[in-house]
């Protein structure tokens, strides 16, 4: 059952059209990921379903309480160098009527309490940023290149992460750059770019339907990105 459906989306930022007739549904438990380049319309097509910005036109209907039930983790999100972690969670929480043990969501992303925001680093704000996505127990994560910026071993980390959120049966809308990351983790992926939908489909369907031949031993979802976006067929 499709938890989120977004229909003929189209958001403008003055003369400059971000977002251009994008439909899609997600279904509930999923991970479905949205990729494309850069300024391809990621981010604002994810926050027009957080709520967050309102469409130009088109439609947004997301199955859940948008304030209580959905999680946010937005890029480069900045807290004040001085609060420590437990007091930005506990902030967090207070938000909800339903948070998470908020300590216990720390141990799972591995990050000390009594940190200030000022000495962590990059890895570590993103595992705070998904702390503070997932305290309000949402039913819906969205999770905006969460990984982006990190080490490869970091960011491995971060997937383990992102599928024990699913296994708790939370819907996770991923946007990425990295195709391997979509790849390993999504169930379906919409490829994106100049504001529309130019596929989608799993993984391997993507891989099928945009006809790349292995280079080496396989091909891979990195590759049908590449012919998808070099030779959009509208
Ligand atoms: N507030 C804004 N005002 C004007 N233009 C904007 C605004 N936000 C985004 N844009 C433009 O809209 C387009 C889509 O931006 P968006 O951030 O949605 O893309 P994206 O795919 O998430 O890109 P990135 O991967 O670089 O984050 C870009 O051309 C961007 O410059």
């Amino acid at each position: 059952m499709a938890i989120i459906t977004v229909e003929h989306l189209r958001k403008t930022y003055g003369a400059h059209t971000a977002v251009d007739d994008v439909s899609f549904s997600v279904e509930e438990g999923e991970i479905f990921g949205i990729v494309g380049r850069n300024g391809a319309g990621k981010s604002t097509t994810v926050e027009c379903v957080a709520g967050l910005r309102v469409p130009t036109s088109g439609r947004v209907e997301v199955g859940a309480d948008l304030k209580e039930e959905v999680g946010v983790q937005l890029q480069d999100c900045r807290l004040p160098d001085k609060i420590r972690v437990g007091e930005a969670l506990d902030l967090y929480a207070s938000f909800y009527s339903r948070p998470a043990d908020w300590r216990a969501l720390l141990d799972e992303v591995g990050l000390d309490p009594r940190r200030t925001f000022a000495t962590l680093s990059g890895g570590q704000r993103q595992r705070l940023s998904l702390a503070l996505a997932l305290v309000g127990s949402p039913r819906i994560a969205i999770l905006d290149e969460l990984t982006t910026g990190l080490d490869p071993l970091a960011r491995r980390d971060t997937w383990e992460l992102i599928t024990r959120v699913r296994e708790r049966g939370v819907t996770v809308v991923l946007v990425t750059h990295f195709m391997e990351e979509a790849e390993r983790l999504c169930d379906r992926v919409a490829v994106i770019a100049g504001g529309r939908v130019l596929a989608l489909d799993t993984p391997s369907g993507l891989v099928e339907r945009a006809g790349v031949t292995p280079q080496v031993t396989r091909a891979t979802l990195d590759d049908a990105f590449l012919a998808l976006t070099d030779h959009p067929s509208d």
